[in-house]
């Protein structure tokens, strides 16, 4: 179906997904096809060939809203010809269920349940989301020549030490390039994470399935729809608009020297109900502690610092018992984590 600009659902995709509108399968705009995958899942293919796939993602959790609001506003730039797509392009607002509610996720916490694990339990809303989302990223990542790029942005729930930071899936086999994570911080990525184990979160899966310089970006704190300054994440819709814009991005490496580089040196486990921290509720991720101090605390177990200094990221107690209830980080060189 041929498009005019002024009908194109691209105008403003949220909307459309929170609606959950019939859209057709296809709309034809000058220089692209889009092709409605799902709801609140869009490939676009420009009609020139191209040398990246991307794929964009946000709202895995659906209160995590700032990310929202850029890849609505990045689509709406792309159909009314502002933004030129020169790339293959997929983006995905995760969870649209629990956008509608304003909730992190409805029955069960999408972003563990990539890698096929969603298919081991009884089915429930965010299961059957992770089996769909799976399926149109196998459908656009067909050819594995091309380089491929997987950019999963959320926001904390807490505070940050570093205010934008991304998590780096574990991938032994392949390492990390500097012009990788250079891009990332020229988009404002403060600081990064390097996790020390397979994961069943989407950047795993996207890097473990299909080899993708795939990272989860957390881009802030939590705010409600439009309560968000969009102009913090400026940087970061720049290199964005340049990227789909084909434009071949060559940062300079000594972007790094001002980003700092953390390990995770172990996970704490939720192990019993009675499970708690140590440290008051506003403490930012990043919050660093001294050996032997208490971190946590539960009826059947105390957890202590035991390095020098590890800090604490992504600390929630409310998760369900035998999930991850913290990452313990310890700060690295770069030349420790990169190739
Ligand atoms: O702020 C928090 O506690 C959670 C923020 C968040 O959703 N983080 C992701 C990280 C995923 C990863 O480790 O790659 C998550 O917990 O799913
Ligand atoms: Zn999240």
């Amino acid at each position: 179906m041929f498009m005019t600009v002024k009908s194109s659902p691209l105008l403003d995709f949220l909307a459309a997904t929170l609606a959950d509108e019939t859209l057709p399968n296809t709309i034809e705009q000058a220089d692209f096809t889009a092709r409605f995958v799902a709801r609140g899942i869009v490939q676009i293919d420009p009609n020139q060939r191209t040398s990246r796939d991307i794929v964009i993602s946000c709202g895995i959790h659906g209160n995590e809203t700032a990310p929202i609001e850029i890849c609505n506003r990045l689509l709406q730039r792309i159909a009314r010809g502002e933004l030129a797509v020169k790339q293959r392009l997929l983006v995905i607002f995760g969870n649209p269920a629990a956008m509608l509610q304003q909730t992190r996720f409805v029955d069960e916490n999408l972003n563990r349940l990539f890698c096929g694990s969603h298919s081991q339990g009884e089915q429930n809303l965010e299961r059957k989301r992770a089996a769909e989302i799976e399926a149109a990223v196998a459908a656009f990542y067909v050819d594995a020549s091309r380089a491929r790029l997987h950019w999963d942005l959320h926001t904390a729930i807490r505070a940050s030490a570093h205010e934008k930071f991304a998590v780096c899936p574990y991938q032994p086999e392949r390492g990390y390039r500097r012009s990788v994570l250079a891009l990332l911080a020229d988009a404002g990525i403060e600081a990064f994470l390097f996790n020390h184990a397979p994961a069943y979160t989407f950047s795993y899966h996207s890097s473990k399935l299909f080899n993708a310089d795939a990272f989860t970006i957390e881009l802030g704190k939590v705010a409600a729809f439009g309560a968000n300054d969009l102009s913090r994440l400026e940087k970061l819709d720049v290199v964005l608009s340049r990227l789909i814009a084909g434009e071949e991005l060559t940062p300079d490496a000594d972007v790094l020297k001002d980003v700092t580089f953390y390990q995770v040196s172990r996970v704490i486990t939720k192990d019993h109900d009675s499970f708690d921290f140590s440290f008051a509720e506003a403490t930012a991720n990043f919050t660093r502690f001294s050996q032997g101090e208490l971190i946590a605390k539960s009826s059947t177990n105390s957890v202590f610092c035991d390095a020098v200094t590890e800090a604490i990221v992504f600390p929630n107690a409310k998760v369900p018992v035998g999930q991850r209830a913290a990452l313990c980080v310890v700060p690295v060189s770069i030349e420790q984590v990169c190739m």
